[in-house]
């Protein structure tokens, strides 16, 4: 279901459908919501997001990342931002960027099973421009651990250029924080 969303969201981003096509897909979209709007269940229970063996941990609006390494102090995935993600003139928007990073810097905070953290500050290059419906390299790895506080570093590139980086103050929960 998350696939076939993802790409109805491209088919919606990248199409000029007729009036009349559109008048009949805004019915059923309301028909939908109407039987999900039944299925509705707190945080804890929702599916949505918490598949982290699906791409993009079952979100369809996440660019859908592929790890091609993890250890625990780094990793190394592959990206390609959907037509949905476009900002202008075949460039990926800045801030489906920043959710990139958000989420990247979320999982490699996370990896060997470290603490629960939440994202400090999360500051950005933009070095070049990032083009959408081509494979990037995504990387991050660890500055450093100076108590609560990790530092990382993230890159994201297209071959040999690099389109992003930024670095990531990812703080350990205390106790009683959610
Ligand atoms: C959403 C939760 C993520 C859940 C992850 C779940 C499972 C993991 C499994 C797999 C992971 C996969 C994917 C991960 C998914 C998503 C990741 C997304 C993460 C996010 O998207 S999360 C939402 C955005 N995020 C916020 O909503 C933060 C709002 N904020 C706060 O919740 C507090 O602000 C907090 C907790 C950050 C700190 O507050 P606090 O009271 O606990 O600690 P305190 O202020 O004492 O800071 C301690 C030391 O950090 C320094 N420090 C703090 N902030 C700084 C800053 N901005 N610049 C420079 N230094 C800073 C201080 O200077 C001090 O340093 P020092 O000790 O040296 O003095």
């Amino acid at each position: 279901m998350i696939a076939s969303l993802r790409a109805f969201l491209n088919r919606i981003a990248g199409g000029r459908p007729e009036e009349h096509d559109i008048t009949a897909l805004g019915a059923d979209l309301d028909r939908w919501s109407t039987t999900l709007a039944e299925a509705a269940v707190e945080e804890t229970e929702q599916v949505y997001g918490r598949r982290p063996d699906l791409l993009g941990r079952g979100q369809a609006t996440w660019p859908a990342v592929r790890f091609t390494h993890l250890d625990d102090n780094s990793l190394e995935g592959v990206v390609t931002f959907d037509r949905y993600f476009l900002g202008r003139h075949g460039v990926a928007h800045g801030g489906a960027i920043a959710f990139l990073f958000d989420e990247i810097a979320g999982r490699l905070a996370h990896l060997g099973g470290r603490p629960m953290a939440r994202t400090g500050y999360l500051r950005i290059d933009f070095r070049a421009i990032a083009p959408i419906e081509v494979e990037l390299r995504i990387s991050g790895r660890y500055l450093r651990e100076e108590g609560r506080k990790r530092i990382l570093r993230l890159e994201l590139a297209h071959g040999d250029t690099l389109c992003a980086e930024a670095e990531v103050l990812m703080v350990t929960l205390k106790p009683g924080q959610r």
